[in-house]
């Protein structure tokens, strides 16, 4: 609690130097020495952080425990209105916790708005469950009876990614406190500072001391965390390579787990679509928080017959999108997370090239005028056509603002093709024919599928993947099944019939 407190000291410093300068972090990691990181503003450290090792971890799965013991003892009414105040809070500082998300990642703060939004609406959605939670009666013969009661799992663990913080934190911590459960969360050490706003506020709004917990760090921390013999379970947010770790990790304790894996997911545009709206969400696909979104629709598959002028309105659409300081009102793309990952997209739009690809628009780096941010990880977003099937940049996740565009001719074809891929996080499916979309969409292998829009994520409606993309869902009422386990109770009324 004491690192917190001073985290969010630093938190506070962050957002009144970005304010005050109209600079903003990149959030870049200078690893030094071993357990010390700092996120840097345009080269100068801004901040340093501490990262917690086997020790702090052990005292934050111990708080949590003592936290839990209360926590698991209220009634699903009691943790309701404490998650209501949290969200109340929440939405009353959005614009503060907006600016502090934009800092710590460089989405721009439009877009860091609509994340604090679906954070809020999340911790009010599973409130709203909590004082609905139940088991079930079940009458036996002879007046005996069972019932089952829906109980916590204990100190749940929540593993975050980079590119949506805050909301990471929520879509985990809400399920999880809702449940009974208490939660210890570890955002990805590129982005440290936003979770400890959340921290703040469940603490304002009632939970029990220690019950949500932030420890900082990186792959070392997170490995503490799900050897840890107290742990009940591990939600993990990230990369296909990691997750793979998490689930051996996982598999030494029995415990289970929640993967949110990445993505290369295909957007499928016929010819009978409405044009306006289908170019509008291959954006929205697309260039969200500068293409770092793990279910973007990065595979734009569109029918020959619209192919022309679906591409020219993507181009013209995309080469308006204005980028640059993402704390300006007007901004709707800032930079990339850090110059690593920056070099890392640059890369694949090379390759493409290489591979036979042509650039329609953007895929270089970009400069803003603005002196402060010229050192900035800023990249046009790109357009990529005469794609194949076998490019790399159709196959991997780049996880940057490129956009792939590929044509085909049937229904049959494109399904096919859509589904050739290790992954299944998303799908989207742009056309007028309702009987069409719908016989399209059961046959996509992937989680989450839109039909004539894309990347909207109401918290009612349940987000997860199949294949590669990993399993367990976030959001909607199932997952209140991913942070509780059932006990079922056999009551017998009359005598025991023995065999012996
Ligand atoms: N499906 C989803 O909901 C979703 C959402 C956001 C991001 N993602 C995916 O996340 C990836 C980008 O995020 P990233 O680069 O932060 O991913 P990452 O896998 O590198 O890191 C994710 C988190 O895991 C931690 N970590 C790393 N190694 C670990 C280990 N051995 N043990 C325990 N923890 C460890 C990191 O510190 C970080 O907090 C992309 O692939 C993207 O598609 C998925
Ligand atoms: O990045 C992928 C989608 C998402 C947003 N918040 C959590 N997951």
């Amino acid at each position: 609690r004491k690192l917190v407190k001073t985290l969010l000291l630093r938190t506070e410093e962050l957002a009144q130097m970005a304010l005050m300068s109209g600079i903003w972090i990149h959030s870049t990691l200078n690893v030094r020495p071993r357990w010390r990181f700092c996120p840097v503003l345009l080269g100068r450290v801004i901040a340093t952080f501490a990262c917690s090792g086997e020790k702090e971890v052990n005292l934050a799965v111990q708080d949590a425990k003592a936290a839990f013991k209360i926590w698991s003892q209220k009634s699903g009414m009691e943790r309701c209105r404490v998650l209501l105040e949290a969200a109340r809070i929440i939405r009353e500082r959005r614009d503060e916790i907006a600016t502090v998300e934009t800092i710590n990642n460089g989405k721009s703060i439009f877009e860091a708005r609509w994340d604090i939004d679906t954070s809020w609406q999340c911790l009010e959605y599973y409130a709203g469950l909590a004082g609905s939670m139940a088991g079930e009666h079940i009458q036996l013969p002879g007046g005996s009876f069972g019932y089952t009661r829906r109980e916590p799992l204990g100190v749940c663990v929540g593993i975050g990614a980079w590119n949506y913080p805050f909301q990471i934190a929520c879509w985990k911590s809400a399920p999880a406190l809702a449940c009974g459960n208490a939660m210890i969360f570890k955002p990805s050490p590129f982005t440290p500072v936003s979770v400890l706003l959340l921290a703040e506020i469940y603490t304002e709004a009632g939970v029990p001391p220690g019950l949500f917990n932030v420890v900082q760090g990186g792959a070392a921390t997170g490995q503490f965390l799900c050897l840890h013999r107290d742990v009940a379970k591990v939600s993990f947010t990230g990369s296909v390579p990691t997750g793979s770790k998490i689930m051996e990790m996982a598999a030494k304790g029995i415990k289970p787990i929640t993967l949110e894996l990445g993505g290369k997911s295909p957007l499928i545009i016929f010819s009978d679509c409405d044009l306006e709206n289908a170019v509008k969400g291959a954006l929205m696909a697309n260039f969200l928080t500068q293409g770092e979104v793990c279910c973007n629709g990065t595979r734009v598959f569109v029918q020959k017959e619209i192919l022309e002028k679906f591409t020219k309105e993507v181009v013209k659409l995309t080469q308006g999108i204005k980028i640059g300081d993402p704390l300006l009102e007007g901004t709707r793309m800032g930079p990339l997370i850090n110059r690593p990952h920056l070099e890392r997209v640059l890369g694949f739009i090379k390759l493409a090239k290489e591979q036979g690809a042509k650039v329609l628009c953007g895929g270089d780096v970009y400069v803003p005028e603005d002196p402060k941010l010229k050192d900035g990880y800023y990249m046009r977003p790109c357009v990529l056509t005469d794609c194949r099937d076998d490019m790399t940049c159709v196959r991997e996740e780049i996880f940057g603002p490129v956009m792939s565009i590929l044509s085909f001719d049937t229904e049959a074809e494109v399904l096919e093709r859509a589904n050739n891929t290790t992954f299944g996080l998303a799908a989207g499916v742009f056309t007028r024919d309702i009987q069409r979309a719908h016989r399209v969409v059961a046959g996509l292998q992937a989680g989450m599928c839109f039909i004539n829009n894309y990347n909207v994520s109401p918290v009612e409606l349940p987000f997860g993947g199949y294949k590669k993309s990993g399993f367990g869902r976030e959001n909607g009422r199932v997952t209140i099944e991913y942070y509780s386990q059932l006990k079922t109770v056999c009551v017998e009324m009359g005598d025991v019939e023995s065999a012996f």
